[in-house]
């Protein structure tokens, strides 16, 4: 079988049914040949993702409580963190890297409001070529870390009318397009060390903590640019088309982005509690046009995040020091 970083991320790849690993070496089976089968759950098992926390644990001296996952343009939020020590995700052991523009590619572990923090700089997406398995794989770093609290941001589109661009999305559900196509970052052997085979994903988004950062936009006079709402991901990376955006806005759906619907299912997995929230990078049109202003663009997303950086940053040390204020 492939090695750990093996055919499923960039820098590997499938032939037939061999796969050939970083190094170009072949190390799988040609048809005729015994195949096994890789479930993806299995690329990291436990002791795998014990070795990378302890790495991270060791390294920074703590065991950050609260997870940070920085969406699109949005590396800023790591910024904040106090005594940074960072980690460059190529040197953390069987981590993979970030290939995205916007997402820096490091962990940056510390303080931030009190709390101890662990914040990635850069996520992995499907569309990179990573398996669910391992897009979510450092969500369950950060659990055995000790993170209790996950906060997810991305970059999304609106899909919602009454959403303008800039305006602040706090998730209270998700539409897992994926799943309905039969991808889960938990297919595979369960391990109940993580949680259970079937979890219920009902509330999962914490109500107390989108109480909370509803409050907080009060308190930051935006209150009118913050939404709770629906999120979905696409596998990307290309941009939705106008059918699509208009059976995502019938299923209910209000933003739609690639990321972190699976981050949260393995979050939800291992009892973290999560907040989540999109920044409306741009509009989706859900009528034919052929304005090419309407046309969704990574330069857009990344010049409106950077844009809103400032009330994101604010509104997530807000919330962490409400959480590290009542239970330090
Ligand atoms: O990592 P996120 O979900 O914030 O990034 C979004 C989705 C694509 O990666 C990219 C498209 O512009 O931004
Ligand atoms: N669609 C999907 N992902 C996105 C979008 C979008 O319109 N904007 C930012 N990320």
């Amino acid at each position: 079988m492939c090695s750990r970083d093996c055919c499923s991320g960039p820098g590997g790849s499938h032939r037939g049914n061999a796969c050939t690993d970083k190094k170009g070496a072949k190390s799988g089976s040609l048809a005729g040949e015994k195949i096994i089968p890789t479930p993806q759950s299995l690329l990291y098992p436990y002791e795998v993702i014990e070795e990378i926390a302890d790495f991270i644990t060791k390294g920074s001296g703590m065991r950050p409580r609260i997870g940070i996952i920085c969406g699109s343009g949005l590396g800023s939020l790591a910024d904040m963190i106090q005594d940074p020590k960072i980690f460059e995700y190529e040197k953390i052991p069987n981590f993979p890297v970030s290939t995205v523009e916007g997402h820096a590619g490091r962990l940056v572990v510390g303080t931030l409001e009190g709390a101890t923090v662990m914040a990635m700089q850069g996520r992995f997406h499907f569309y990179e070529g990573y398996p669910l398995a391992k897009c979510s794989m450092p969500v369950r770093v950060m659990k055995l870390c000790g993170v209790e609290y996950l906060f997810a941001t991305n970059a999304a589109g609106g899909i919602n009318p009454r959403f303008a661009v800039g305006d602040i999305m706090l998730m209270h559900d998700h539409v897992n397009m994926l799943g309905f196509a039969g991808n889960s970052p938990l297919q595979g052997p369960n391990d109940p060390r993580f949680g259970p085979r079937f979890p219920a994903l009902v509330n999962s988004y914490n109500k107390d903590l989108i109480n909370k950062a509803i409050e907080i936009g009060k308190a930051m006079g935006i209150e009118s640019n913050i939404h709770v709402g629906v999120y979905s991901c696409l596998g990307g990376p290309n941009y939705e088309t106008i059918a699509e955006l208009k059976a995502l806005r019938m299923m209910g759906v209000d933003a739609v982005g690639m990321s972190t619907v699976h981050e949260v299912i393995t979050a939800r997995h291992c009892d973290m509690k999560v907040f989540a929230f999109s920044l409306i990078t741009n509009k989706c049109a859900t009528e034919y046009s052929d304005k090419k202003d309407e046309e969704a663009n990574h330069e857009e997303v990344m010049a409106v995040a950077k844009n809103r950086q400032k009330a994101c940053c604010e509104l997530v040390s807000r919330l962490i020091r409400e959480i590290h204020m009542a239970s330090p």
